[in-house]
């Protein structure tokens, strides 16, 4: 970026932010006609959930982001530039127009608070061709908001990001981003606080037959014998009728106190639809050139008793099904990140990643990222691993095509956000809905290895599902 400047009292009052909007838009010229600049300012306890709640129009993009076990949380909305892209190489170009922005902006104000200074928000379908995504999400979009709430165990930060042309009209601006900024900083608690479970059954219906999954399933094993692929992990999906439009906020909510070790989010398409969930799976979280990406396949669930709990978790160590399942995750990865320069570190074996309802192999790995390597490669390398695809990864995805009768759209695939520092976070859109008014569909899928029984994957993937769906409100 041309110009930082760290001063946590810029920008006080109306007044002064017009001064300064005022002296950016002097700086144009018939070379750069417009520019970028971005205001952090530190603020008092906000819970962003209550800011997307309160102050984001129903009609406006965003992105919302939150671990509550890391007492964490990041809303995002409104859109200040935005691009879309399809194809194969979406993510080198989501890279490129980042950077292009990045040249044109200047950050002020309280930078050295956690998540200050603009971060671009990312997502993409689990495909990368046009053809196989859901028109309500392009293959690849990346916005950077008008408006991002954050905290970080208490510490609080707005961000004001605004794109200055020759046209913008100085005086109106200042006074809605100001209006904005004074009801951000007044927003109150959410009214609820409890987990919220709706006592009636929603009306589901598969997606497509459980037959069908079964089906491909024992296809899959054949294919896994003949050994043209070693893993494949099949979806299911259902679709879900509410006599009501469902509540977003609410079940975001009950999502964080059910879920706090998972990430969970959601992201708005600005047009009614939401892609919302609470995901395990973290795909990278790069900061100061250090890397974390974890391997994560092979389920069980937990146990009613410690007892039961401690046995399903010594079977799940102990399986071999299970255990080559999570080593072709930790391979892949492994190699991947080499491949890129890396030199990855992870423990020899698989430890436990125990969430409310369920118990998976989890193997974390680290590395050290040369300074010449974005994120965005990372991930254009990484996506999508065999914890949600399969090996080899072509012929895997050959076969999902085939076997799946319905488009995964943004399942599976990375969301998330890469700051002006060029540190990231990603998680893996799974254990997800899309929702829509009183409609909902919901996706899990399993990983499918030699010794893969098909009830049982259909009986995990249930209990991913249901998960989801008691969240809902
Ligand atoms: C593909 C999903 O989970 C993956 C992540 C963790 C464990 C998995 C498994 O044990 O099958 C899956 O690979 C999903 O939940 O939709």
């Amino acid at each position: 970026m041309p110009v930082t400047q760290h001063h946590a009292n810029l920008i006080q009052d109306c007044q002064e932010l017009n001064q300064f909007l005022s002296a950016c838009k002097q700086t144009l010229s018939e070379k750069r006609p417009s520019k970028i600049v971005s205001i952090s300012w530190e603020a008092k306890s906000i819970d962003p959930l209550a800011v997307l709640d309160k102050i984001c129009p129903a009609d406006e993009v965003h992105f919302y982001g939150e671990k509550a076990k890391k007492a964490e949380a990041i809303a995002a909305f409104g859109t200040a530039v935005k691009f879309k892209v399809a194809g194969t190489n979406r993510f080198s170009q989501v890279q490129q127009f980042i950077e292009s922005c990045l040249a044109n902006t200047t950050a002020i104000g309280a930078l050295d608070l956690p998540f200050s200074g603009p971060h671009f928000f990312c997502n993409f379908t689990f495909f990368d061709e046009d053809n196989h995504s859901d028109p309500s999400f392009p293959s690849a979009m990346v916005f950077l908001p008008k408006w991002q709430i954050s905290c970080q165990k208490n510490r609080c930060t707005i961000v004001n990001n605004i794109l200055i042309d020759r046209n913008l009209n100085i005086e109106k601006t200042c006074a809605t981003i100001w209006e904005k900024y004074q009801g951000i900083n007044l927003t109150k608690t959410l009214k609820f606080s409890h987990v919220h479970e709706y006592k009636f059954t929603w009306q589901t219906k598969d997606v497509t037959d459980k037959s069908n999954f079964y089906s491909s399933v024992l296809s899959a094993l054949e294919l896994i014998q003949q050994e043209q692929i070693s893993k494949i992990v099949l979806a299911h999906a259902i679709d879900v009728k509410a006599p009501r439009p469902f509540n977003l906020i609410r079940s975001l909510h009950n999502l964080r106190q059910k879920y706090p070790d998972c990430h969970v989010f959601s992201l708005s398409n600005g047009k009614g639809k939401n892609f919302i969930g609470a995901s395990p799976e973290r795909l990278i979280k790069t900061q100061n050139q250090e890397l974390e990406t974890d391997a994560l396949a092979g389920s069980a669930p937990r146990g009613k008793t410690l007892v039961e709990d401690a046995y399903f978790a010594e079977k799940l160590l102990t399986s071999q099904k299970d255990r080559t399942e999570h080593q072709i995750v930790s391979d892949f990865i492994f190699q991947r990140l080499s491949n890129l320069g890396l030199t990855p570190h992870k423990l020899p074996i698989p430890s436990l990643l125990k969430l409310s309802n369920i118990q998976h192999l989890w193997t974390p790995i680290r590395g050290k990222i040369p300074t010449s390597i974005n994120p965005l490669e990372i991930l254009a390398e990484l996506h999508p691993t065999p914890a949600v695809a399969g090996v080899p990864r072509d012929i895997a995805l050959k076969q999902i095509r085939r076997y799946e009768k319905f488009n995964r759209s943004v399942y599976a695939a990375p969301i998330g956000w890469i700051d002006h520092q060029g540190n990231s976070e990603f998680i893996v859109g799974i254990r997800s809905a899309l929702i829509e008014s009183d409609r909902a569909r919901l996706w899990a899928g399993a990983g499918i290895v030699a010794g893969s029984d098909p009830e049982k994957e259909l009986a995990e993937i249930q209990l991913k599902l249901q998960a989801l769906l008691k969240a809902l409100a």
